[in-house]
């Protein structure tokens, strides 16, 4: 026997008057979807292929929506498959952006922010920063907020931990700057060009850019960058940046210490920068004069690449020196009057003197005497050879004045891990580990990470430097050899990983005038602009 049901639903329905409804629904749906154009104007082209795509639907079926589905995807495959970096770059990073800037960053924005305490209350209205943009990048998301009156960018400073973890990563880092700078422009529309730039990339004080870690592509050794035949003082690649971006190191006209406690990676400072450097020191540009005073246990493997190198002698080091010293002064004379930056020619080369550890010759050389002439030596020179082409790159353990009380004459410093929580302040300037240089939380395997203050920028980069291995070391010394010129020979031995020595093949230097111009890269020349150029030079 069929059981009657305990509640005949039918009998309960009710009509729906859906002429009613939809007179209601339809103006609503398409006053919020105008209301929403009208705010996202980027969204047009989104907006008008899904109307597109629901028209087709209701007139004519799902088939010419799989088919465009099929297109779609055959042609995002091919693109992807022919050349991803552009794929990458112009279709799918700013794909994930859009997604991740409404699921992740504006669906919980109103929440995270309040709960970080960065909202604020006015005439009894609660407000919160506007959030402008989201872009992605390969191991980032920059996220661009618009403070509201009455913040500046430490309050974001502080919060940054907060904002981590509520939007689902580990690291944040604030920027109070524009992340990209205006490129260099060349040719002919370089002037119309430059004038776009200056409103494009204007100055705005009232944004900060919060930049989430999705992943951290610094726990990966970063291996060896190709070495360019003309190096670009301007840009030297040494290492990643936490964003996934090369890092460039300007060396023009600056001076770089590198501070690391005990097996932090200094020498993979040292040696990736020597690597950006090769091929300026094969052909004579550049001139390492490097003084190990560790007795050569860091860089002897690299020493057919050096025009002087000291190791065991501290007297030779101050001689050293000394003779950078009057090199310097005799560019002095030659140049004064003619140009503020020295230009690096075959003649007058680059000469980057790179010390392994400079604490060894200014705080624990017992000659008293012997360390003052150094210290003096080297307070001239970081004081007034970088303009003259005359560079110092020194390494150190300890960044306290008392070991180096030369620090603040170097320009640029990097802080790999170090050992005291306000060492971090010592080396990049106060307030540095506060706007996210936490160098002393570097993890020991985290060998070669470091921050440095990129130009133009208040808040520290977080970076790994390339490891470059003693085989390729050697490799490197083959391969680019300094020219063999006076008046201060190399002494030059290769140790081999046999255990024996070798000499390398030496080329004598080519000798050039200042007539056959700078042996230097466009970029370097536009940097150093036209007023830098004697003469005769073809730029
Ligand atoms: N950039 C790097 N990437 C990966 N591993 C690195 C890197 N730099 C260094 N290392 C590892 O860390 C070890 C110590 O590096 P390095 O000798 O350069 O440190 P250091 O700071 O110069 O040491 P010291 O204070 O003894 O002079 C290396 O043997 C290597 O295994």
């Amino acid at each position: 026997m069929a059981t009657r049901p305990w509640v005949n639903f039918k009998r309960l329905s009710v009509r729906v008057p859906w002429w009613i409804v939809m007179a209601i629904v339809i103006p609503v749906a398409a006053f919020r979807l105008a209301r929403f154009v009208v705010h996202h104007r980027r969204a047009i082209p989104g907006v008008t292929a899904v109307l597109l795509l629901l028209y087709a639907y209701l007139r004519f079926g799902w088939l010419p929506l799989v088919l465009v589905a099929l297109a779609v995807a055959g042609a995002v495959g091919l693109w992807a498959w022919r050349a991803m970096p552009s794929c990458r770059r112009f279709l799918l990073l700013p794909v994930l952006g859009r997604w991740r800037g409404f699921w992740v960053y504006r669906r919980q924005w109103a929440e995270s922010l309040s709960l970080s305490g960065l909202h604020k209350t006015f005439d009894g209205m609660v407000l919160l920063p506007r959030l402008v943009g989201v872009r992605c990048r390969e191991a980032t998301d920059e996220v661009t907020v618009r403070m509201l009156r009455g913040q500046n960018p430490e309050l974001f400073h502080k919060a940054a931990v907060n904002l981590a973890y509520s939007f689902g990563t580990r690291q944040c880092r604030v920027f109070s700057t524009r992340r990209e700078v205006a490129p260099v422009r060349l040719g002919r529309l370089a002037g119309a060009l430059r004038l776009v730039d200056r409103v494009r990339y204007r100055d705005r004080p009232r944004l900060v850019t919060l930049v989430f870690f999705r992943r951290d592509p610094l726990t990966e050794k970063v291996e060896p960058f190709e070495v360019p035949p003309v190096p670009d003082f301007t840009a030297l690649v040494v290492g990643l940046r936490e964003d996934a971006e090369r890092y460039a190191l300007r060396l023009l006209a600056t001076h770089v210490l590198v501070a690391g406690a005990t097996r932090a990676g200094k020498g993979s400072v040292i040696w990736s920068l020597i690597r950006a450097l090769a091929g300026g020191v094969a052909s004579g540009l550049v001139r390492l004069w490097v003084v190990d005073p560790k007795g050569g246990m860091e860089l002897a493997m690299g020493q057919p690449m050096f025009a002087r190198y000291e190791y065991d002698d501290f007297t030779a080091m101050a001689d050293l020196f000394d003779q950078a010293v009057s090199v310097m002064r005799k560019r002095q004379a030659a140049l004064r009057g003619l140009v503020r930056v020295h230009t690096p020619t075959l003649d007058e080369p680059l000469i980057v003197i790179v010390i392994d550890e400079i604490a060894a010759l200014t705080a624990y050389l017992q000659d008293g005497e012997l360390r003052s002439r150094i210290a003096q030596s080297l307070g001239l020179l970081l004081s007034q050879g970088a303009g003259l082409g005359v560079l110092v790159v020194a390494a150190t353990q300890d960044p306290r004045k008392e070991t180096v009380g030369l620090r603040d004459l170097f320009p640029t410093r990097i802080a790999l891990r170090l050992n005291e929580p306000n060492h971090a302040d010592l080396v990049l300037g106060d307030g540095a580990r506060d706007r996210g240089a936490l160098a002393d939380q570097i993890p020991v395997p985290l060998a070669g990470v470091g921050f440095v203050r990129l130009e133009g920028h208040p808040e520290p980069a977080r970076l790994r430097f390339s490891y470059v291995e003693d085989a390729l070391i050697r490799e490197m010394a083959a391969l680019y050899p300094a020219p063999v010129v006076g008046p201060f020979p190399a002494r030059v031995t290769v140790p081999t990983s046999t255990g024996g020595s070798v000499v390398p093949r030496q080329r004598p230097a080519r000798s050039t005038s200042l007539k056959d111009g700078p042996l230097l890269p466009s970029g370097l020349l536009d940097a150093l602009g036209p007023r830098q150029l004697t003469d005769g030079d073809q730029p």
